[in-house]
């Protein structure tokens, strides 16, 4: 049965136009006026866009001593009733590899699945095993590793870990993810502070400040200049990460910055709250910043500087965040936002004038589709494409409430925050997920999106790189000292 999404304005990453979108089984077959289907959706006066892809996320993710609270079902569910179509999760390795954890999380995706997905791999350490499975990784149709420079103790890996993962992930045609803060200086930090009396969630702001994570995104970008690969940052949360970045932009190298949804609207100020559980809610890594920090990462969206706007979903509930009531290094970190991406980057920026409707779509789905190597599959509105598009409506509006949410933990950090901009339908392959405010996805219908490696980016800077290599000088023997 095909499907005609009717009078609606087409918007992409490069242009807006007036079209009907037709739509036979799971694909895109045609775009143009006057399109017929046998099921008509209703687009008048709303735009038709690529359904949203959040790069980041965290489904059931053992961290800190427990567990994320969100899982598959209920976080790709939360995604699709706000426009999102793909969601790319990070796994964590235990001590069994890097394999058994891929094989872990993609029995929990393919069983509970409602939206597509994809993961990158963390690397945790390093070892002949590891340098060994990231090739089966890659070929399992994973192109991304993930590397933590904070979180010492548990995740965290040093630069010769990192210079070495990168090597291999430019050998194979990877791209290196990274969150960067020092973590040598967060953990002396936390101790300082504790032993100072400063225990409470105020005090994880003061144990990460702006320049930790600015030395540590270019320490990144000089590992990974080093090891000739491209590098994406995640979370990209204030000036000097962000700094950062353009400078070596700036000098040819490949760098991708990644802000999150809640670094852009959300301040410091929430540490401050005198309700020890609202402060709780909010503490994730890199800490909220200042408007100052704020105004830069929206400038680096305009300019192109920074790509993607994510989430970086990692919710946990209330009783979870309570094993940090007396230590504040104990509070889970995490937040959530999948859910609400959408519509609060549309209200606070496309409303607002600092975003296009274009720009909107690029930040959200078609920049990360092109990095991610699977554009355009994902992330464009062309025929053969997947029909993963969303008809939103600019004009629908709500108050984010954690009592009417999807998400299946007890708070939500956008509580009453007022929106505009919501999806009148999302579907997902061609299928209605959510429609007329009601969700119908089944979960495990999800599949699973391979991406292959080698993207232009990478055979770019591979070619670059060969050409620059350093080179012996080849000398005569009367160019030589004599007795050499
Ligand atoms: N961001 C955060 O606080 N928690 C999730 C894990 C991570 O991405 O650092
Ligand atoms: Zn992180
Ligand atoms: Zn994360």
């Amino acid at each position: 049965m095909s499907k005609v999404i009717r009078g609606g304005t087409v918007v992409a990453a490069d242009r807006s136009y007036e079209a009907d979108v037709l739509i036979e089984g799971e694909t895109i077959a045609a775009i143009g006026p006057d399109l017929r289907g046998d099921q008509v959706i209703d687009a008048e006066g709303a735009l038709i866009i690529p359904g949203g892809i959040d790069p980041h996320t965290h489904f059931e993710m053992p961290f800190m001593g427990t567990t994320t609270a969100e899982t598959w079902e209920s976080g790709t569910y939360a995604a699709v009733s706000g426009g999102t179509t793909m969601v790319v999760d990070f796994v964590i390795p235990g001590e069994d590899g890097l394999l058994v954890a891929l094989d872990q999380w993609e029995e929990r995706a393919a069983r509970q699945a409602c939206s597509d997905y994809s993961f990158h791999v963390s690397i945790t350490g390093w070892s002949k095993t590891i340098f060994d499975e990231m090739e089966t990784v890659v070929g399992r149709g994973v192109n991304t590793f993930k590397h933590f420079m904070a979180y010492k103790g548990a995740l965290m890996v040093n630069d010769d870990e990192m210079f070495a993962s990168f090597q291999r992930c430019a050998a194979l045609g990877a791209i290196p993810f990274v969150h960067a803060e020092n973590g040598d200086l967060v953990a002396a930090m936390q101790q300082k502070l504790m032993s100072s009396g400063l225990s409470g969630p105020e005090a994880h702001a003061y144990s990460r400040p702006p320049d930790v994570e600015g030395e540590a995104v270019n320490r990144a970008i000089t590992i990974a200049d080093a090891a000739g690969v491209p590098v994406y940052i995640v979370h990209v949360s204030c000036e000097q990460a962000h700094e950062a970045i353009r400078r070596a932009q700036h000098k040819g190298i490949r760098v991708y910055g990644e802000p999150l949804i809640q670094h852009l609207t959300l301040d410091e100020c929430e540490y401050a709250n005198p309700d020890w559980a609202h402060a709780a809610q909010r503490v994730m890594s890199p800490p909220f910043r200042d408007a100052r920090h704020q105004a830069s990462l929206w400038a680096g969206l305009q300019s192109g500087s920074l790509h993607t706007v994510a989430t970086d979903h990692a919710a946990f509930t209330m009783e979870q965040k309570r094993l940090g009531l007396n230590d504040f290094t104990r509070i889970p970190n995490g937040t959530g936002g999948v859910e609400d991406r959408l519509s609060v980057l549309w209200t606070r920026g496309v409303e607002t004038g600092r975003l296009t409707p274009n720009e909107f779509v690029a930040v959200t789905s078609t920049n990360i589709a092109k990095i991610l190597n699977i554009y355009p599959r994902k992330g464009a509105i062309v025929p053969g494409a997947d029909a993963d598009l969303v008809v939103w409506d600019p004009k629908a509006g709500k108050t984010i409430s954690a009592a009417t949410q999807k998400s299946i933990i007890d708070y939500n950090v956008f509580e009453g925050m007022q929106v505009s901009g919501l999806p009148r339908y999302t579907l997902s392959r061609g299928e209605i997920v959510w429609g007329d405010g009601v969700a119908t996805p089944r979960p495990g219908r999800g599949k699973f999106v391979r991406r292959e490696p080698f993207q232009a980016v990478n055979r770019a800077l591979s070619t670059w790189k060969e050409l620059t290599a350093p080179r012996a000088v080849n000398r005569s023997p009367e160019h030589m000292p004599i007795g050499v």
